[in-house]
């Protein structure tokens, strides 16, 4: 696939911040002037949104774990056809919350379905497509957990809803995938004030576009 835009993924537990500090690093993109679509996974466009109704339904206990990962990889394919790559192909910085590194860590670690397997499904869905950067927000499941717990600020999914043993699966699931891809994912201490955080996500990206 054509690829002139950056495409950077944000990952991590549940609660670590990353839809708080994407949006407001795409404010300071824009005013920078720079080109920059925020989305994220699963959902982004009008297809993968009901996709993730789908998955994420707490009715739908029953979902075999690889029905939830095909799922997965399903709205990844319509995403990425229908958004990132045209975004990419106009030179846009593309910002996504949550991409493969997910599935990996859920769905190939958590859920035991395998990496290897759940990167095979992932292939026929996004071919050679990966990140040029990920940043991945760490923090203890426990203390992601306790701020959407607190906020109230939306319903827990079924995802939410697992087990903290589980969590704690995706969160071994992300420590394989930093040591496995050294190169593209950098981490960043989620569990300091918002503001710095904020500050370290901006440092980071920044000099991803420096060097471009
Ligand atoms: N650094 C921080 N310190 C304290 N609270 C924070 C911090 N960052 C975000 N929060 C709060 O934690 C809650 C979860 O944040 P947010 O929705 O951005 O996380 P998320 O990583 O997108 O979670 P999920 O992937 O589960 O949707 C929100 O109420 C947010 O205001
Ligand atoms: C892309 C993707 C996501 N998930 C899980 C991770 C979260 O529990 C939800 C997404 O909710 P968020 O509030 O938007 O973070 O889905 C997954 O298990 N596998 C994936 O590939």
């Amino acid at each position: 696939m054509l690829n002139k835009g950056i495409f950077i993924t944000f990952e991590g537990p549940e609660g670590a911040g990353k839809t708080t500090v994407i949006a407001e690093i795409y404010k300071r993109l824009e005013q920078e002037g720079k080109k920059a679509i925020l989305t994220r996974e699963p959902g982004g466009i009008r297809i993968s949104e009901k996709i993730r109704g789908i998955i994420h339904d707490n009715e739908h206990q029953e979902m075999d774990g690889m029905t939830e990962a095909l799922l997965y990889a399903a709205a990844r394919r319509q995403h990425l056809v229908e958004k990132v790559v045209p975004a990419m192909k106009e030179g846009q910085i593309v910002l996504c919350d949550r991409f493969i590194d997910s599935s990996l860590a859920y769905q190939g670690y958590a859920r035991g379905l395998g990496m290897e397997e759940v990167m095979t499904i992932n292939s026929f869905a996004i071919g050679d497509t990966m990140p040029d950067l990920t940043i991945f927000f760490d923090i203890t499941p426990e203390e992601g957990l306790r701020r959407i717990s607190n906020s109230g600020e939306r319903e827990q999914n079924r995802l939410d809803n697992e087990t903290l043993q589980f969590h704690e699966k995706v969160y071994e699931g992300y420590q394989l995938l930093l040591k496995k891809f050294p190169d593209r994912i950098v981490s960043t201490d989620a569990s300091k004030p918002l503001s710095e955080v904020t500050e370290n996500v901006w440092k980071i990206i920044s000099s991803q576009l420096i060097n471009k």
